[in-house]
């Protein structure tokens, strides 16, 4: 009998997971995936795929309210039914590519049920025992769930349940104000729903750069979002509605509405399967692993959300083929690398960020950094869609991008060129020598690169004009 039943065994059928059980059967290794639930985890079911596929109803229903700015008049009618099950169509759809047949077809194993560790090789699934020789964990993150006193005893929605929601309520309070916050809040809010956003931070997206949030903070009150910034949600009860106490210190407000929405921040799933048994070591953020993703059992890799900081998907799918490349390899190589961490919030405009912000550019390096502003009302694509936005570009002293961001129209696919130039290490003003076409959004990058290429020339002409006097 073989000494193992795989070569390598994976835990949880997320974006991480998934990725992890491809790379490993494109590489001929014999690999199981396990799933306690649906394959696909929280990008499909409750994540990405159906806030954004909200996201595109709720703007859908916008642009026909605001349809008579370009001079069309309509009717607007939202069939909520209608667009949920626009929403769970798209779900099916994208499930299609991930369903446990597709994946056996193509030679992978699945196993639908809780692995659960019995020693550093060896997992509980289904009351089974399966040995593997490498194991690569994907558990994901749940939402967390603030002290809020009173709040056991409400019912409160989650991302896990807001999707599966028949009916909108009339009036929703939203817990946070990160991008799960922010994108629900203007999706929610465009269907109809009144939402009032609760904000421990003095801002929203703290992570963003200021007067960018600050742009979308406004676009949101101006769309009718209430935003209440300052103030953390303390206490709740439930009487024919919800009543959420807010406090900002020094006073406290009460809200009022038919259902809360918590999006406070995710915690990592690491228990209730015998990682301590098996003395796997754990942090604040998650399970603790090193930049090749293996943990401190040497045949124990993890990836994706369980692992954090950053908790998106294709963080999640780079980090999965890192841990699984390596748990293949005799020894471990490849590194995560997170110079180049970009993403994306989907509201309407999109928001952008790359890199570092301005702030933690002047920490780091000081007033050596360079930085370029954009305004939206440079491009004529905006103009003829009637666009608002801006943009912010920094370089560090040799003219390399140390960070982008962009509010405005396609914000998320114009970064991308940012994104190229930075990971491979080009100054940022060779691509204002590209040709772009005309008129494209893409411009205002290639714009914000002529402003480097022009600064670089004022800088040596500087230099010349200072060497000519001396001489
Ligand atoms: C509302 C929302 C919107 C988002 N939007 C975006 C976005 O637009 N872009 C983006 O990049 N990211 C987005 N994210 C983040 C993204 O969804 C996650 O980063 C990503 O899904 C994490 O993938 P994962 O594989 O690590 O974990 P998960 O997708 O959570 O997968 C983990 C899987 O493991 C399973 N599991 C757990 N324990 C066990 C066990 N013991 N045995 C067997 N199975 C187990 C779970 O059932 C789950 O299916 C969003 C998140 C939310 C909540
Ligand atoms: N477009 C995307 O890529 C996208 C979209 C949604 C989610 N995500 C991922 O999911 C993760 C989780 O998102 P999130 O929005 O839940 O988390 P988050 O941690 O980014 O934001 C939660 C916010 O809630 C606030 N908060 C916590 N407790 C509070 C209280 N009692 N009262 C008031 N405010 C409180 C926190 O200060 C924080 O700003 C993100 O970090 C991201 O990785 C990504």
């Amino acid at each position: 009998m073989a000494k193992f039943d795989y070569d390598i065994a994976v835990i949880g059928g997320g974006s991480a997971g998934l990725t992890a059980a491809f790379t490993a059967n494109a590489v001929k290794k014999n690999v199981v995936i396990i799933e306690q639930d649906r394959l696909g985890g929280e990008c499909t079911w409750t994540g990405c795929v159906p806030s954004k596929a909200l996201l595109k109803a709720a703007r859908v229903a916008y642009q026909s309210q605001h349809a008579s700015k370009y001079g069309i008049i309509n009717d607007c009618n939202i069939d909520m039914s209608g667009v949920m099950n626009y929403v769970h169509k798209v779900q099916e759809e994208i499930y299609q590519k991930e369903k446990p047949e597709v994946l056996r077809a193509d030679g992978i194993g699945v196993l639908i049920g809780k692995a659960e560790f019995i020693d550093s090789h060896t997992l509980s699934v289904n009351q089974n025992k399966i040995r593997a020789h490498k194991i690569v964990i994907a558990t994901g993150s749940s939402p967390a769930i603030p002290p809020i006193e009173g709040i056991e005893d409400v019912f409160y929605l989650t991302n896990q349940t807001l999707f599966g929601l028949e009916k909108l309520p009339a009036s929703l309070i939203i817990i946070g104000g990160g991008p799960i916050g922010i994108e629900m809040a203007q999706a929610l809010n465009r269907l109809g729903v009144e939402i009032k956003l609760v904000q421990r931070g003095e801002r929203i997206l703290k992570k963003e750069e200021p007067a960018l949030s600050g742009a979308l903070a406004e676009k949101l009150r101006k769309e009718g979002v209430e935003l209440l910034t300052g103030y953390e949600a303390v206490k709740i009860k439930e009487e024919n509605q919800l009543i959420l106490t807010v406090s900002n210190r020094k006073m406290e407000k009460e809200l009022k509405a038919e259902k809360v929405l918590i999006a406070a921040g995710r915690k990592a799933n690491i228990t209730g399967f015998n990682l301590d048994k098996i003395g796997l070591e754990t942090g604040s953020q998650g399970i603790i692993t090193d930049s090749k993703m293996q943990t401190n059992i040497s045949n124990i890799y993890a990836c994706g959300d369980v692992v954090g900081p950053y908790r998106f998907s294709h963080i999640s799918y780079h980090e999965g083929i890192t841990a699984t490349i390596n748990a293949i390899l005799p020894y471990p190589v490849k590194k995560m690398n997170y110079d180049n961490v970009l993403w994306v919030t989907y509201t309407d405009p999109e928001l952008a960020h790359l890199g570092l912000t301005e702030e933690q550019a002047r920490d780091r390096y000081g007033d050596s950094i360079k930085v370029y502003n954009m305004d939206y009302s440079e491009l004529d694509r905006a103009m003829t869609d009637g666009q608002a936005g801006q943009a912010k570009f920094i370089c560090d002293k040799r003219g390399k991008l140390l960070g982008a961001h962009i509010f405005g129209a396609r914000a998320g696919e114009i970064i991308h060129s940012c994104q190229i130039i930075k990971t491979m290490g080009m100054p940022f003003k060779k691509l204002q020598s590209v040709i772009h076409s005309y008129p494209t959004y893409s411009e205002l990058v290639r714009d914000g690169a002529k402003l480097a290429y022009i600064g670089d020339w004022q800088d040596r002409l500087n230099l010349v004009n200072k060497l000519a006097w001396w001489k």
